[in-house]
């Protein structure tokens, strides 16, 4: 029987924005259907992170070999470190009728675009630069120059959110959620076509 493909789900948007609280309380309901993509990334573990939960943490030799071996579908080298999302994982989610959710920096999501033009890529974006400088502060998980290194990359990546599908301000993070899946719903039905259905049922085609 011919099954749907999943929805590829690109969340992205500047370090310390929210993606991973927004994702964890996405993922934290029943009703979320999605499957969540785990990076591979040349990061150490933060305090409390654990290994194939949180990412898969990888040597920069393992990395460059998953690279070698084409076995991403996308990586960037964002502030010192290497990221990367496994494909193998995405294309047989998304061939079982799947949803995968990836949340990526913004220039993977460049890249994802390149790739598989037909995901649906969601920026969020802070209420301003002082809160998303702050939430990052808050945190306390980087050193003062790595917070200036990625404070600096936001300015950037900020200025890409108009290439994005739909750009949701994460200013409280239930309604940011709410929006999301808002999209998502919204775009599995304008993929079911069920109109399309609908007018060969009609023409007797069905
Ligand atoms: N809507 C919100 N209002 C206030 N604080 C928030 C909100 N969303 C997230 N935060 C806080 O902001 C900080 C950064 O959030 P988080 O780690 O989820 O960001 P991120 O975008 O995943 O960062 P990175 O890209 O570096 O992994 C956290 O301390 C989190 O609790
Ligand atoms: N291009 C990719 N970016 C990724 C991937 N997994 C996570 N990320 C992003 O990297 C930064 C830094 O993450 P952190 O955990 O060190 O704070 C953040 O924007 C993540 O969303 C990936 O597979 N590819």
């Amino acid at each position: 029987m011919y099954k749907e493909r999943g929805i590829l789900i690109v969340l992205s948007g500047p370090s310390g924005v929210g993606k991973g609280t927004v994702r964890k309380e996405l993922f934290s309901t029943p009703e979320t259907n999605y499957e969540y993509s785990i990076s591979m990334t040349t990061r150490k573990a933060r305090e409390g992170e654990v290994d194939g939960v949180d990412y898969f943490f990888k040597s920069k030799e393992e990395f460059e070999q998953l690279i070698e071996q084409g076995r991403l579908l996308e990586y960037a080298n964002y502030v010192g470190n290497y990221y990367g999302t496994p494909l193998d994982y995405v294309n047989d989610t998304l061939d079982a009728g799947r949803d995968v959710f990836l949340e990526i920096e913004v220039q993977g999501a460049r890249l994802v675009r390149e790739k598989a033009p037909d995901a649906l890529f969601i920026f969020l974006a802070p209420p301003s630069l002082s809160e998303l400088e702050s939430r990052l502060v808050g945190r306390g998980t980087e050193t003062d120059d790595v917070i200036q290194a990625r404070i600096a990359a936001a300015r950037e990546e900020l200025a890409m959110m108009d290439l994005y599908d739909y750009v949701v301000e994460n200013d409280q993070v239930e309604r940011a959620c709410d929006k999301i899946n808002a999209i998502v719903t919204a775009e599995h039905c304008k993929r079911e076509r069920v109109e399309q259905r609908y007018k060969a049922m009609l023409k007797g085609d069905l």
